[in-house]
């Protein structure tokens, strides 16, 4: 699938009702392909509405294109091989292994009434392996702690291989060192196979070091989107968050945000 100098994702005026409560409001946003944008944004800002509208998961009026194809007439296959998506929380089938979960991101490949091949296994325990699972390939996913178990559903997706990831908060349960693993994973198949990454991350400092571009989500809208150094700006952090920060720059470049105490 060609991605040259196409965008990756773009929404246009995208709106969703929930419970005949309009919670997404004519946001716009564009991840070139191969970019990462991360989506940030108070609790409750609908930063995880618009992933799953991105995903086709939710109906929403306007328009989203994956790779320039409408995300809401794609049928199911052919969206599982372009867009994979690991929600926060989703609900995990206790009695799967972590290796048959994982292999759920092969079905798109699959042939109906098929099996796997020696490639989709392959993928499998190469992605397991590259997040510290194989150990547990064999353990069920109810005897797993959080942070095992979000490694897993992350597993999933990177084995679906689509040219757009979509993560939702991929390190709220992780420590630092697996946070740093995962981030750089995605990060290192991004730049291997120009994916299109977007995720939400609380942690904003995190998130700066990794995406390339943002957008800031308030009640709904989008708020302001650009650049990281354009969006993630003290008076910003204060107005979206109500939180004081000192912004200042890193030794990458990037901007590292500092809480100050009231
Ligand atoms: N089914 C629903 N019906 C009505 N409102 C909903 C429904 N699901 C979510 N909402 C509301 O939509 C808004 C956006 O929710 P969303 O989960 O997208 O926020 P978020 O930015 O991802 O928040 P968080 O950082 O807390 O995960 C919230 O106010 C939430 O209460």
């Amino acid at each position: 699938m060609s991605t040259a100098g196409a965008p990756g994702v773009q929404a246009r005026g995208v709106g969703v009702r929930l419970d005949g409560r309009e919670v997404l409001r004519d946001v716009s946003v564009t991840a070139a392909a191969g970019s990462w944008l991360a989506v940030i944004g108070a609790n409750g800002a609908g930063k995880s509405t618009l992933l799953r509208a991105i995903t086709g998961l939710l109906p929403y009026s306007g328009e989203v294109l994956l790779h320039g194809r409408p995300a809401d007439r794609l049928k199911p296959r052919e969206r599982a091989r372009l867009v994979a998506y690991a929600p926060q929380s989703p609900e995990l089938p206790g009695d799967t292994s972590v290796y048959d979960y994982a292999l759920l991101g092969r079905s798109p490949y699959i042939r109906h009434f098929g099996r796997e091949t020696r490639h989709d296994r392959a993928v499998t325990e190469s992605v397991l392996e590259r997040l510290d699972l194989a150990r547990f390939a064999r353990r069920r996913l109810g005897r797993l702690s959080g942070g095992e178990r979000q490694r897993v559903v992350l597993a999933r997706a990177l084995v679906q291989q689509a040219p757009v990831l979509i993560l939702d908060e991929p390190t709220t349960a992780l420590d630092l060192g697996h946070q740093q693993q995962v981030l750089e994973l995605v990060d290192r198949l991004r730049l291997a196979d120009s994916l299109t990454v977007i995720t939400t991350l609380h942690d904003l400092t995190l998130a700066a070091q990794y995406a390339d571009s943002m957008l800031l989500m308030s009640d709904g809208r989008a708020a302001a989107s650009g650049p990281v150094g354009e969006v993630l700006t003290e008076e910003a952090v204060a107005a979206h968050f109500g939180a004081r920060v000192r912004v200042a720059e890193g030794e990458d470049g990037r901007p590292h945000l500092f809480l100050l105490r009231p």
